[in-house]
């Protein structure tokens, strides 16, 4: 969406913003094939989605391979899929008695949160928590872990384990993985 934070966010910091996709809203969006280009002109190494709402085409899951990050607002696998999103994925937390949630970044593939998970955050469900206390609760630390998955990205300590599994390299103690 043309006016959303993040766009006014980037336009603010004279950072280029195209909007993808094209819908009768934003009839300025991209298509998938000409989204791919621009990244490319724009010499885009990685894409990271928060809070975005829409699948993500098989075109750009093509071309930016192990490149594509996104933020969940619950443990994966539980919790994720087609529907849930924001609220939802809380109040299905509520709902089920889980003691615990949190938040999990995750690879993007062809569907919806069931790319390989990179990290998570532990998140206590209180017995009288409201959706919106638990929400708070995990975007505090969803805010941390992005920034820290982020740092690990542009310092190269993304690793993949040889059974396919990624794993982030310790700053500390470059010995360890996590
Ligand atoms: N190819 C992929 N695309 C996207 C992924 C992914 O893992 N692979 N993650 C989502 C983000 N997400 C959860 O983290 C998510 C977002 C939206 C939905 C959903 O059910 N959306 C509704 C439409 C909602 C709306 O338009 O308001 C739907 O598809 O019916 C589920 C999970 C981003 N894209
Ligand atoms: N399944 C996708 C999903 O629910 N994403 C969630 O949307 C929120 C965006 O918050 P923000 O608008 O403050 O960035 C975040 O909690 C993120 O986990």
């Amino acid at each position: 969406m043309a006016a959303c934070g993040g766009a006014q966010y980037a336009r603010d910091k004279g950072i280029p913003v195209i909007l993808f996709p094209k819908t009768k809203d934003e009839p300025d969006g991209l298509s998938p094939d000409d989204l791919v280009k621009v990244l490319r002109e724009f010499e885009v190494d990685f894409i990271l989605l928060a809070g975005y709402l829409k699948l993500i085409p098989a075109e750009l899951i093509r071309a930016y391979s192990r490149s594509i990050f996104n933020i969940h607002p619950s443990l994966l696998p539980s919790f994720g899929g087609k529907g849930y999103y924001g609220m939802k994925v809380h109040k299905a937390v509520i709902a089920s008695g889980a003691r615990y949630s949190g938040a999990t970044i995750h690879f993007v593939d062809e569907h919806y949160d069931t790319g390989r998970i990179l990290a998570q955050k532990i998140v206590p469900v209180l017995a009288n928590d409201t959706a919106e206390e638990l929400a708070a609760r995990v975007l505090r630390e969803e805010h941390k872990l992005y920034v820290e998955v982020t740092t690990a990205l542009c310092e190269d300590r993304v690793v993949w384990r040889e059974d396919g599994v990624p794993l982030i390299q310790s700053k500390e103690n470059p010995e360890e993985y996590y």
